[in-house]
């Protein structure tokens, strides 16, 4: 397969307001590698999610309804991708990232698939394992390619997202991610590769969980972290508020909250402000 590089088409409401501190580690080394000249451009330096897994597992669908706004049910419409899609997401100082969709079916021994330049400059790659659909071709899929990306760059942040929950009982969404995990875990024992860690999230675009797995990724890579953790613990025990989020209005992930526990409803209801607010500004804008 030969492997195509699209240019990013940005959401008109994303501008460029800043990027990740240079001194993060992903600037400078991979700009040489890469064959877009884009990449000569400094604010390539942000950091890369690779968005990877097997073909409909729901990679270009959670990009979509995550940064573009895309209802859950156009995704049904979403062609295959059968090229990289890089897509800046630059809406605000503290997130400020590309994000590489790719296709289904690529192949790590393909010449053309330059693994180097890909991983080097990779803060993070999201594997998407279809939970709806037989995972053990997914499975073996994540092991090959965590296990290349871990070779060229062991600072990469793992997560698997076990995808398409909707259809699942409770039950059976636990069953799946403790059977994903073991699975996927042994696999990495057996290849003496224990030192890699894997994050497991249960998603769907069809509710919030979508958005507070990206949450997460996201802020794992946001160096800055501690420090919004710690103003937002200030925050709440000098104003009486209960529970406070920063959220990154435009995709609606939240870049940092205090360290009192996520309750899912609270972070719900305050989507749907953000959504309501949004919708008055509109029309009165
Ligand atoms: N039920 C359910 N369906 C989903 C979810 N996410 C995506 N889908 C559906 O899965 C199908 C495939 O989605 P895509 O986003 O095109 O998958 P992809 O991984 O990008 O596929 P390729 O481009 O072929 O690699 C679409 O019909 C989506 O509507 C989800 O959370 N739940």
């Amino acid at each position: 397969m030969n492997i195509q590089y699209e240019e990013p088409t940005l959401g008109s409401s994303y501008s460029v307001v800043g990027s990740f501190p240079k001194s993060f580690g992903y600037g400078g080394e991979d700009q040489d590698l890469d064959p877009d000249p884009e990449e000569a451009n400094p604010s390539a330096s942000r950091p890369r999610i690779l968005l990877m897994g097997l073909r409909r597992s729901g990679k270009s669908s959670i990009q979509k309804v995550v940064f573009h706004k895309m209802s859950p049910n156009e995704t049904l419409f979403l062609e295959s991708t059968n090229k990289i899609y890089k897509d800046d997401v630059s809406s605000s100082s503290f997130v400020s990232f590309q994000i590489w969709d790719f296709p289904g079916q690529v192949d790590f021994f393909d010449p053309t698939f330059d693994s180097e330049m890909i991983f080097k400059g990779t803060g993070a790659l999201i594997f998407v394992i279809d939970a709806q659909d037989d995972y053990m071709e997914a499975l073996g899929r994540l092991h090959l390619t965590i296990s290349r990306a871990y070779k060229v760059n062991p600072d990469i942040n793992f997560e698997v997202f076990i995808h398409k929950v909707d259809g699942l009982s409770d039950d059976h969404k636990i069953e799946t991610q403790r059977d994903v995990h073991q699975r996927a875990n042994d696999d990495l024992a057996d290849a003496s590769l224990d030192k890699l860690h894997l994050s497991f999230y249960l998603t769907s675009i069809y509710d919030h969980s979508i958005f507070e797995a990206f949450s997460k990724v996201v802020q794992k890579l946001i160096p800055q972290l501690p420090t919004l953790e710690n103003l937002l613990n200030i925050f709440i025990s000098h104003s009486g508020i209960e529970k406070a989020f920063l959220f990154d209005v435009v995709s609606k992930i939240y870049i940092a909250t205090d360290s009192s526990p996520v309750d899912m409803q609270t972070y719900e209801l305050c989507c749907d402000m953000i959504d309501v607010i949004i919708d008055v500004s509109c029309i009165y804008g």
